[in-house]
């Protein structure tokens, strides 16, 4: 072998030295240095572990100026190499060998293969089974959907995948309290974050709530979120604090008058915003409130926004429009044309309803065509009449499973001393808030009736609500001190820490507190279903934070009937309000949205009965009854029925989650997860069924392993055991240490390129084979998203001596079970007079696979045109109802297809894995 001065050597016994170049050569010896580590090694120049890099036609190379290119020739000229390739920009170049960059990773198989770096045939092995699952996944139908910690409730994972696999998805969650927003948008962000569709989130949610959303979405979805509040804020930081971290948590109240912070939120550039209790945004046709004003810029700045509330009609429908308009603000222009839509909400429920049972309407709105298959037909009537795709509302109607509400009244005297405070409605509803002290305890036969009550239902929990701090904090005083109750008070003058430490103490089963007493900030977004009773010490007068306080108890997870007491003084306002919310609205035995618009219609007669109850009462009672029974009759056949066939379809529920329990089911993740235990040498042992323990060992190959802690990490496959057991993570394809392990193994050099021999009968010995692995590799801008149409694609050949391709009947799992390893000398041995048949062979193996890969591109595209096209029609169609789509809109998504029809023609193949198989 002939060294020459500026050749470039790699080293096979280390390959982390990097590119060496040739830099004295003696008779016996050669010296070589290895700029990337700035070592020089001198070697005696026979048996010099050093292999010459010779790169070939089609490789990339980089220069140390930069300079990338695609080797189209090479040429040696003194014993130098010159590389001619094209760049970027399809230009020419010819660069000398001395010009390599010394950091090139010698990843490629081939030169692995060709320079003698072999990997252990369980790596290969284990190194195709990953490109095969992530392939899998890539094109899996229930993608995103299987990481979390849930029950797999059918109209929360319609909702995951539906919203979860658009492109900057911007929608409004508006399901009944309770029925798990929270969890809905923690679905879409997992999915959305692992498919790289986004990968900045900001969460802004109300700050009594910040600290349970912090921990739903840890132990739910193992996404960890940084908290900024006031504290974090105040820390030094270079720059924006907000470019710090990706996924950030934090609660509107921290930009109130200021500007600054603002700027710098808006300047942090999100994916994708949620905004949690999005009622809370103010909005009046003659005002817009500074909160709603952020939100509206970021809005308009970032391209995925969630807004999730309960109630989204709780200030009315002008307010619901303004947080439609958020979301899309060229479907909702003008808030009358949408009234005016809303009233014929029945309209086109009907014609869902004929097309349904498959009969074509006669009175087929224009643009829509007759022949359109009926389920897609009811999409656009729904996207382009209706709330279509931006809103999202299931109903404890439509969502089985839920427990009974059970009313008990309570009527209590009026004691004398509040007959004097009661001057307006304000004090006529709460009459011990003109007391500036807590005198009134004394006295209000509300008091003592809790005091006994509770005693009574002990050792049942009960949740206690009332409208103000300090009537929350009097009355907590009194069961605490004077009642000895285990009691805890949560109210918005208690820091965040202490509210989540009252909160965790009225959770706590054994030693915790009896009951909780809220304010009004108790009664949103909490969960609190491990109790069933909750006591109302006052009734507010909204209906929709009326159901609002029901719902922390009746949601997902209450196990028992939801036991509604209501105390109240005869005669009061509070009296007024109770039979009025019973027998007119019948608010207690079901949720209504439309309350709080039945509360408007009514208010000018009820508000006056409030302070003093005369004979029309019983009128009132009887036309509020008439109309919510007819309201609700029309929202459940009309509007809601919209909504309900938008916001989850069962079939395609069912199928989805029978996907993942398949998924599920399989040995699949396990017999993995076992290959990539023995690979990176970390130990597994047997917990119980379905259960595994996994432990770091000494030989650990990277002295680390993803979330695997130093005293080991319990696992489990089993859904049901990972909702029972906490202190277990519940493996999923998509759980953090799968991704990535998988992504160890995928980016580095891990099993690409291996030698072995078989035996094989009727083929003679020193017969050589390649084993070749292939993907599809598309260089393209993130925001294109080609994956979702072009994904890994992994292509296995086996090509034998005349370059046939024989993997079909040599199957992957079968060379495994009968290759036998090759000692590294004789490895080398066997590598230096095969290596241009190698050479050949990979070329014959690369024009077999670049054959399929064309026919891949094709149905790549064709699949990218279909999708995007539909996306395009949508548009065009909607432009038709509504001219505030503008051209430029419709020239872009024109572009963007044009562009990702570019990159998915461009894509091409590149070589994962390598393996010289030789019979023997
Ligand atoms: N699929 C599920 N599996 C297990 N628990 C769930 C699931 N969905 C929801 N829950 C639980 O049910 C409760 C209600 O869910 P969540 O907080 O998401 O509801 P919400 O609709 O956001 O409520 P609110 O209207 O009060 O804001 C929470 O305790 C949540 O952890």
């Amino acid at each position: 072998m002939e060294y020459i001065v500026g050749q470039r050597w790699v080293s096979h016994a280390d390959a982390q030295l990097g590119l060496g170049v040739v830099v004295e050569v003696e008779p016996r010896r050669v010296t070589v240095n290895f700029p990337a580590v700035g070592e020089e090694r001198t070697y005696a120049t026979d048996g010099a572990p050093l292999t010459r890099l010779r790169f070939q036609e089609g490789d990339h190379i980089s220069t140390t100026n930069g300079v990338e290119l695609i080797v189209t020739s090479i040429e040696e000229r003194q014993g130098l190499l010159l590389y001619t390739g094209t760049d970027h920009h399809e230009a020419t170049l010819t660069v000398s060998e001395l010009e390599l960059d010394a950091y090139v990773q010698l990843t490629t198989p081939q030169q692995r293969l060709l320079n003698g770096h072999f990997d252990k045939n369980g790596d290969f092995a284990l190194r195709v089974a990953t490109f095969e699952h992530l392939d899998r996944q890539q094109r899996s139908p229930v993608r995103g959907l299987m990481g979390s910690r849930t029950s797999l409730l059918p109209h929360q994972v319609y909702i995951a995948h539906e919203v979860g696999q658009r492109f900057a998805p911007r929608v409004l969650l508006a399901d009944e309290v309770g029925l798990g927003k929270t969890i809905e948008a923690g679905m879409i962000m997992h999915q959305q974050l692992l498919c790289g569709r986004a990968n900045r989130l900001l969460v802004m949610v109300p700050e009594p709530l910040l600290h349970q959303w912090l921990v739903e979405m840890l132990r739910r979805f193992n996404l960890h979120f940084a908290l900024f509040d006031e504290e974090r804020l105040a820390q030094p930081s270079d720059g924006n604090p907000f470019d710090s971290e990706q996924l950030v948590l934090c609660s509107p109240q921290l930009f109130l008058d200021q500007p600054e912070r603002q700027q710098q939120l808006l300047d942090a550039g999100w994916d994708l915003v949620v905004v949690d209790e999005a009622h809370h945004l103010h909005w009046s046709e003659e005002e817009s409130g500074a909160d709603y004003r952020l939100v509206e810029t970021l809005a308009s700045r970032c391209p995925g926004l969630l807004l999730l509330t309960a109630t989204p009609e709780q200030l009315g429908q002008a307010s619901h429009f303004a947080r439609l308009r958020l979301l899309d603000p060229s479907r909702f222009h003008s808030l009358e044309q949408f009234i005016e839509e809303e009233k014929e909400y029945r309209r086109w429920s009907d014609m869902a309803r004929q097309l349904e049972a498959g009969e074509v309407p006669a009175d087929l709105p224009a643009g829509l065509d007759a022949a359109t298959p009926p389920p897609q037909l009811i999409d656009q009537i729904l996207d382009r009449h209706g709330t279509g795709r931006v809103l999202f509302r299931n109903t404890r109607a439509a969502v089985s499973g839920f427990p009974q509400r059970h009313l008990h009244r309570h009527p209590l005297p009026y004691p004398e001393e509040y007959a004097l405070a009661s001057l307006d409605l304000e004090s006529g509803l709460h009459p011990e808030r003109p007391y500036h002290d807590d005198s009134w305890v004394a006295f209000d036969p509300r008091v003592e009736w809790l005091e006994k009550f509770l005693k009574q239902l002990r050792p049942a929990k009960a949740l206690v609500i009332c409208a103000h701090a300090d009537t929350a904090v009097a009355l907590e005083h009194h069961l605490h001190l004077r009642a000895g109750i285990r009691s805890a008070a949560f109210y918005e003058g208690l820091s965040i820490v202490e509210r989540d430490r009252a909160a965790a103490y009225f959770a706590d089963e054994i030693n915790g507190a009896q009951t909780l007493v809220c304010s009004e900030i108790g009664s949103e977004g909490r969960n609190f279903q491990f109790a069933h009773h909750l006591i109302l010490f006052d009734l507010p007068l909204n209906p929709d934070l009326l159901e609002q306080r029901i719902g922390r108890l009746d949601r997902i997870g209450q196990q028992h009937d939801v036991q509604i007491h209501v105390p109240y003084l005869e005669g009061s306002a509070q009296h007024s309000l109770l039979d009025w919310y019973e027998r007119g609205l019948d608010a207690f035995s079901e949720s209504c949205s439309a309350g709080h618009m039945i509360f408007q219609r009514f208010a000018e007669r009820l508000l006056p009965q409030l302070e003093k109850r005369t004979d029309d009462f019983e009128q009132l009672l009887a036309d509020t009854a008439d109309f919510t029974v007819e309201t609700r009759r029309e929202l459940r056949e009309g509007r809601d029925r919209l909504l309900e066939l938008n916001s989850c379809k069962p079939e395609q529920a069912q199928q989805l989650i029978d996907g993942i329990r398949e998924r599920e089911a399989s040995d699949q993740l396990l017999n993995y997860l076992e290959a990539l235990c023995e690979a990176f040498g970390v130990d597994s042992e047997f917990h119980s069924e379905g259960a595994l323990i996994l432990r770091p060992t000494e030989q650990m190959l990277t002295g680390h392993f993803p979330y695997l802690r130093d005293e080991g990490t319990t696992v489990t496959f089993d859904r049901d055991k990972g909702l029972a057991r906490e202190d277990m993570a519940f493996l999923t394809w998509e759980h953090p240490m799968l991704v990535e392990a998988m992504d160890m193994v995928h980016s580095t050099e891990l099993g690409n390129a291996a030698i072995g021999t078989i035996k094989l009968k009727g083929i003679p010995p020193g017969t050589m084979m390649l084993e070749c692995l292939f993907t599809v590799n598309c260089v393209a801008p993130r925001e294109l998203q080609v994956e979702r149409f072009l994904p890994l694609s992994p292509m296995r050949l086996l090509v034998d001596a005349r370059g046939k391709d024989l993997a079909h009947l040599v199957p992957h799992a079968r060379l495994n079970e009968l290759v036998e390893r090759v000692k590294k000398p004789v490895a080398l041995a066997i590598i230096k007079q095969v290596q241009t048949d190698v050479d050949a062979k990979m070329a014959l193996a690369t024009s077999q696979a670049e054959a399929r890969l064309a026919d891949i591109l094709t149905e790549a595209e064709a699949e990218m045109r279909s999708a995007l096209g539909a996306e395009r029609e949508r548009l065009a169609a909607l432009r038709e109802v509504n001219p505030a789509i503008r051209q430029e809109e419709l020239d872009h998504l024109d572009y963007r297809i044009e562009e990702c029809a570019v990159h998915i023609r461009h894509a091409g193949l590149q070589l994962q894995a390598l393996r010289l198989i030789l019979t023997t």
